[in-house]
């Protein structure tokens, strides 16, 4: 029998919860003192959910640290209409491994600015006394840093328009001209400077954050840059929780299961981990009264977070696609693949990590593949193989890099940049196309190709990717025997025979 389908609205909050958990705080008593940029499926996984918990928890403790939601890219535009559609309220599902749903609707982003609609609105809002919390999740490539120097590219268009439009807020479009404007104008009316935290998957965050706002604002200015440096706090952080891309069929299974009506609920995992560095200048909410572990180095998280599950989720994408798997649990349980996985993760990446506190890694190892395997959250090899070039870089180039050093075995991390390559010949086993999403996809693309002709290194020897790997022997052998027997003989046979 089913049920009408009720809006999820302000309006309709009491009706709806007697469907599913909602907010049992004062939503109109909340203000926005935190303002976060990049409002998709993560942030609203996670940072979103602990604040909901904590104006749950500690109202009077949380209430100044409601989400103002800040969309830059036109493609907001459709975040900006769901969530004034349905006053920011969206549905939180957490898909239990035995299947079991655990549906809430969380509350805790009470405002949201599309930047297009209104630049200065959202360098006024960065202003405001109240507004003491700055949060990212812009992905790797938002912050706009060269791989191998680590500095800020100046020369992207949309940076040095922003740069170039300095205080005409009306003609700002990038994260960075409107955080460093709002900063400016703080200076000037005699208000500190809010935190800067970054959420994204990169290893010291807040380190890289720093890098690439004080560097805009010495575009602007080098007393500015020097100052932001010096006077704004940018806490490192370690976020996880396994978020795919929302689908139809999510919002089907919303409107099917609990009778609402929401035009882009949230599905994800039910593990969720933050690590977070207590620096922060201008207040915080007690989130460690709602699981988030303060800590003073985030380091050791970071590396055990990005070298275990996200660089091995490289392991699982392009291997996973070429066995035909477009589901990451499929990938994850494949006899071949998994026990490769796991293979990298204990002889590549365990032996670059220094310990972490209160962590025992082999049950980190254990809970990820169970993780990977759980069949309900139907992430995708797609998802997990999209800008590639900002993710293996960032996350397995270290690894092995750390291996070769300390003359360690690099063959699986080899295979995994092997099966990139692969990959990005743009065609599966079947002779399939395979449809690459790279902000880099021309390049990567045509050295893929390159390497099919006279020079079977062609694909390493981008060195703003990998850096000298292409003159690394030991590197370069592995790299070609996976490649060569994943042309040969295809990727379960060289799996097998990694193994
Ligand atoms: N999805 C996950 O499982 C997960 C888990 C941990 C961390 N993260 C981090 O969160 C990031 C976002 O993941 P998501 O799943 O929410 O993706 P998403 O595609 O759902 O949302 C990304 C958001 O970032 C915005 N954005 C992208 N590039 C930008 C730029 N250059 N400047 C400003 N805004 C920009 C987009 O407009 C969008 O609002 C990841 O790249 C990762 O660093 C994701
Ligand atoms: O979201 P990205 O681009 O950083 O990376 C893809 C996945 O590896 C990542 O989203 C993981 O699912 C996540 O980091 C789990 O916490």
């Amino acid at each position: 029998m089913s049920v009408e389908t009720i809006p999820l609205t302000a309006a309709n909050l009491t009706a709806v919860g007697e469907r599913v958990p909602v907010p049992g705080y004062d939503r109109d008593a909340v203000t926005a003192g935190v303002v976060h940029f990049g409002v998709g499926g993560f942030h609203r996984a996670h940072q979103a959910m602990y604040l909901d918990r904590l104006l749950e928890e500690d109202f009077e403790a949380a209430r100044e640290y409601g989400i103002c939601g800040v969309g830059v890219l036109p493609g907001d535009a459709r975040m900006r209409d769901a969530l004034a559609a349905q006053d920011r309220l969206y549905t939180l599902v957490l898909k239990h491994p035995d299947g079991r749903l655990e549906p809430r609707v969380v509350g805790s982003m009470v405002e949201y600015l599309f930047a297009p609609d209104d630049p200065e609105a959202v360098v006024e809002k960065l202003a405001d006394p109240g507004t003491r919390i700055v949060s990212l999740t812009v992905t790797e490539g938002g912050y706009n840093l060269d791989d191998i120097t680590g500095q800020f590219v100046t020369g992207t268009p949309a940076v040095a328009a922003d740069a170039a439009a300095g205080a005409d807020a009306g003609r700002l479009s990038t994260v960075f001209g409107f955080v460093v404007e709002a900063l400016v104008r703080r200076r000037e009316r005699g208000l500190d400077p809010f935190t800067i935290m970054s959420c994204d998957n990169l290893q010291g965050n807040g380190h890289l954050a720093k890098t690439a706002f004080a560097a805009f604002a010495a575009l602007r200015d080098p007393a500015l840059g020097e100052w932001v440096g010096e006077n704004v706090r940018f806490p490192n952080s370690m976020v996880d929780r396994i978020t795919p891309a929302t689908t139809p069929a999510d919002v089907d299974l919303v409107a099917r299961e609990f009778g609402i009506a929401d035009a882009w609920p949230v599905v994800c995992e039910p593990f969720t981990q933050w690590a977070l560095e207590d620096a922060f200048a201008a207040g915080r909410p007690p989130l460690e009264r709602v699981g988030v572990q303060v800590v003073p180095d985030v380091e050791p998280y970071e590396l055990m977070k990005l070298r275990l599950l996200n660089a091995s989720h490289q392991g699982l994408a392009y291997f996973g696609r070429l066995l035909d798997h477009e589901l990451v649990d499929a990938a994850a349980t494949d006899p071949a693949l998994a026990p490769f996985v796991r293979a990298y993760m204990d002889a590549e990446a365990t032996p670059t990590l220094a310990p972490v506190p209160g962590v025992d890694l082999e049950e980190y190892k254990d809970t990820l593949m169970e993780r990977f395997g759980n069949p309900h959250v139907r992430d995708t090899t797609a998802r997990l193989a999209a800008e590639s070039s900002d993710r293996i870089p960032k996350w397995l180039v270290p690894v092995a890099r750390a291996n070769l050093e300390a003359g360690r075995d690099v063959h699986r991390a080899a295979a995994i940049v092997a099966s990139w390559a692969r990959y990005a010949e743009g065609v599966d086993e079947h002779g399939e196309p395979i449809t690459v999403v790279d902000r880099r996809q021309d390049r990567v693309l045509a050295a893929a190709r390159r390497q099919l002709g006279e020079d079977p290194l062609a694909f390493l020897r981008d060195r703003e990717l990998f850096g000298d790997l292409a003159e690394n022997e030991e590197f370069t052998t592995a790299y070609r025997r996976a490649l060569d027997d994943l042309h040969r003989d295809g990727a379960r046979a060289t799996l097998e025979r990694l193994l």
